[in-house]
């Protein structure tokens, strides 16, 4: 632990009234702060003195743009780095890796703020390894045997592994974005199985389960009878995963008022159960998943930036898997291996039933894979699963889309319905831009019914927004 009173800690601001009060208020709280008000000091002050942490505005005028600070890392690379701007853009997952950007605040930065994370930081120095070279067969191999749950090897899912590879050896909060079905909580589950957290919990929270006014409840738990309906006392999911991994799912369907408590629960660490007056003190990795657009949230005014900056420090972003090549005949393959029961006879996909999944454009992803797989095993008779077995939307792939002819064609009654529920659900979430709660009340569905109706048809509402 580098949290001691000794540790010591660069400034880097040309506002120099930030840079009085930051210094003076670390201070006060026992560290050793050397301030400096441009980047030539501060590249100055790193060769010559030890430190434990940088703060900094990248933004800063002078010479510290992003490519001086890229080539003097180098040098100070162990150091971990927290950003501090009033002009923010979210870097690449890449670059923060390899910036070392522990954590990413917006001016103005409440002090308490400041402090939570730089204890945070300080309190988890981690080494992230260097980068493998793509090119290179042995750190590609290694890299595919260490996470054999992670399915693929086309050069997005190689760059993929290597992010994971590396961010799961930090304490950084992290962001995953990726349509419907792409694997993120593949990936989330992959960081945290190989992160320093791997022998606590892995906790997921689904934001679409959780109604705005049990959010504290639910996360932050209740005592008996502070509220109507709180009959026993409740310990909150964040307390399942101290010492562990926060996984939240649908983070772009939270409402504002949630968002604002999520934000400080990750903030400090810290809540306070519903009906308590003491808080109670965690020690949680946050990684959140979307498959909605957030700076476009964000833009319009439906997600908080500051919640959005604080997450993107790492931000991954999955490719659908039409743009994963031979990456769908790899995850079939897995999927029949996997799912065949004992004693069946299928061991293998016809070429044309495989030609067909490279053709087809995946809209489920890696989800409406696996069910096509699992269906084709089921109706499959002999040793091999033929074009024939797969469900309809697939085997219209083979006519050239020219389902016109008939609608259903000589489809099961099963696959027909299948079909016309998806078309209807597109036609409906189309009519309400993608609103699931205008949706949902029109089909006379619950929100919660809406989504996972539109998740196993692989259908992003976020798609139909204007
Ligand atoms: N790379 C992979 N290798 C093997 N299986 C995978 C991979 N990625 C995803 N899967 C499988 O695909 C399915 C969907 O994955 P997952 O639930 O992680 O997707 P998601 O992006 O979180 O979906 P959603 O946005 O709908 O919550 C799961 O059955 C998962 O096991």
């Amino acid at each position: 632990m580098n949290d001691s009173p000794l540790a010591r800690i660069l400034i880097a601001d040309d506002e120099p009234l930030y840079l009085r009060t930051t210094g003076e208020l670390l201070r006060k709280s026992g560290y050793e702060c050397v301030c400096v008000a441009d980047a030539n000091a501060a590249m100055e002050a790193l060769r010559r003195e030890r430190f434990d942490l940088v703060l900094s505005d990248l933004n800063m005028p002078g010479n510290l743009k992003l490519e001086l600070l890229r080539e003097e890392r180098r040098h100070w690379s162990h150091i971990p780095l927290i950003v501090i701007t009033g002009v923010p853009s979210v870097p690449t997952a890449i670059e923060s890796i390899r910036l070392g950007i522990a954590d990413y605040l917006l001016k103005p930065v409440s002090y308490e703020d400041l402090l939570g994370s730089v204890q945070r930081v300080l309190a988890h120095p981690s080494h992230v390894p260097e980068a493998t070279d793509p090119a290179n067969d042995i750190a590609q191999r290694t890299l595919i045997e260490k996470y054999p749950e992670i399915v693929g090897n086309s050069l997005p899912m190689l760059e993929l592994l290597d992010i994971i590879d590396r961010v799961a050896q930090t304490d950084t909060n992290i962001l995953i974005t990726g349509e419907s079905g792409t694997g993120k909580e593949v990936v989330a589950r992959a960081i945290h199985d190989h992160s320093q957290r791997k022998d606590n919990n892995f906790q997921v929270i689904d934001c679409t389960a959780i109604p705005d006014a049990l959010f504290e409840s639910v996360l932050f738990g209740h005592v008996k009878g502070s509220f109507t309906g709180a009959v026993k006392d409740q310990t909150g999911l964040l307390s399942h995963c101290h010492q562990g991994t926060a996984f939240f799912d649908e983070l772009g369907e939270l409402p504002a008022t949630s968002q604002a408590k999520l934000l400080r629960a990750i903030q400090e660490q810290i809540f306070t159960p519903v009906g308590k007056s003491t808080p109670v003190q965690v020690d949680t990795r946050f990684i959140c998943a979307t498959n909605r657009n957030l700076e476009t949230e964000v833009r319009e005014g439906r997600f908080r930036q500051d919640l959005y900056y604080r997450l993107g420090v790492i931000h991954i972003e999955l490719p659908p898997l039409r743009e994963r090549g031979e990456d769908c005949v790899l995850l079939a393959k897995r999927f029949l291996s996997q799912l065949r029961p004992s004693g069946s006879p299928v061991t293998q996909f016809s070429d044309e039933t495989l030609d067909c999944f490279r053709r087809y454009e995946w809209p489920g992803n890696i989800r409406e894979l696996r069910n096509a797989v699992e269906r084709a095993i089921a109706l499959s008779r002999g040793e091999t699963i033929e074009f024939a077995d797969l469900p309809e939307p697939l085997r219209r792939v083979r006519d050239g889309g020219n389902h016109l002819v008939s609608v259903f064609g000589d489809a099961s009654r099963d696959d027909a319905v299948e079909s016309a529920e998806h078309s209807y659900l597109s036609s409906l979430i189309e009519k309400h831009a993608g609103n699931i709660s205008n949706a949902a009340q029109q089909a006379g569905l619950s929100r919660q019914g809406m989504h996972k109706l539109l998740k196993k048809h692989g259908i992003a509402a976020a798609d139909y927004r204007k």
